[in-house]
């Protein structure tokens, strides 16, 4: 099976400035693929790559078996659905309305939906829990909630492939449960290939299939969980004292951040 995205040297610079080095990986048909790294790291850039708003100074894209190049736009947005990071704050629109229009790649020349096109605005709204804000408008909404109806309107989109830009973000933890769950779930039921940035690694280890840190614009390491959220790869990528154990939730990474008054300086050890 052809992998959902393959990225392939791709290096990114904004005016001279740098931002990806040769950076190359594959996302499987899916899989959920969280991507992690300090600020500044890369992270959202590539994210942009991927979802055509941004062209590398070199390197391959594929999308969905294809050249990312041979997509016109409307032809991508009915396989792929993007949430950016900054979800924009002023928008006179309803909350119903802001998710139908994740049907508008879908809808024929007049671009009039059908009930089938509601009732998918319906269930994502209720996904999300946004349907009792549906009348609402977005400029009305707080950040969290704002956030739920960009997710709401990607799902209704109906993609094979969505990129998540810090979904969780602005989420209180039981949104941010939900949401992650919902990603699960499209997973499962319906093979979408979910790709998204993150900077809750335990979220990121709960859920992801495959991890790829970022650091300075560079791959540094990729895999499953266990195999990237190791002590030694993320202290040199974060440069900051950090627990990582088990889980008592079972058999994935669990990562602490450590206080500076649990640590030692003149031992370097931990205070338990
Ligand atoms: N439009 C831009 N113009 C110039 N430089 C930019 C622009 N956008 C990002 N950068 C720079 O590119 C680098 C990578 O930024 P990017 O947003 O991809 O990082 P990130 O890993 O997503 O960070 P964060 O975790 O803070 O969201 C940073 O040094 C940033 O300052």
């Amino acid at each position: 099976m052809n992998p959902a995205v393959s990225v392939a040297g791709v290096s990114a610079a904004y005016a001279d400035q740098a931002v990806l080095e040769d950076v190359s990986f594959e996302v499987k048909t899916g899989e959920c693929f969280i991507l992690i790294g300090p600020n500044g790291s890369g992270k959202t850039t590539l994210m942009k790559i991927m979802a055509g708003l941004l062209k590398p100074v070199s390197g391959r894209v594929q999308i969905l078996g294809r050249r990312l190049k041979s997509y016109g736009r409307r032809d991508l947005a009915r396989r792929m659905a993007f949430v950016p990071q900054q979800v924009p704050m002023d928008f006179p629109f309803r909350v119903r309305d802001m998710v139908l229009f994740g049907r508008s790649p879908h809808l024929g020349t007049f671009g009039l939906e059908s009930e089938r096109d509601h009732a998918l605005a319906d269930q994502a709204m209720d996904f999300t829990g946004v349907a009792r804000l549906a009348d609402r408008r977005m400029d009305q909404l707080s950040g969290g909630e704002r956030q739920r109806v960009f997710i709401a309107r990607a799902i209704c989109q109906e993609p094979e492939l969505i990129l998540l830009d810090e979904p969780t973000a602005a989420l209180d933890i039981s949104h941010q449960l939900r949401v992650m769950d919902l990603m699960e779930k499209m997973r499962n039921e319906k093979s979408i290939t979910v790709i998204m940035v993150s900077h809750d690694m335990n979220l990121a280890a709960m859920y992801a299939d495959t991890l790829m840190l970022l650091h300075q614009g560079e791959m540094i390491q990729w895999g499953p969980p266990g195999r990237v959220l190791t002590y030694e790869t993320l202290e040199a990528a974060y440069g900051c004292p950090l627990l990582v154990d088990q889980s008592p939730l079972g058999p994935m990474p669990r990562v602490t951040p450590v206080p500076g008054r649990y640590i030692r300086e003149d031992l370097k050890t931990l205070i338990s």
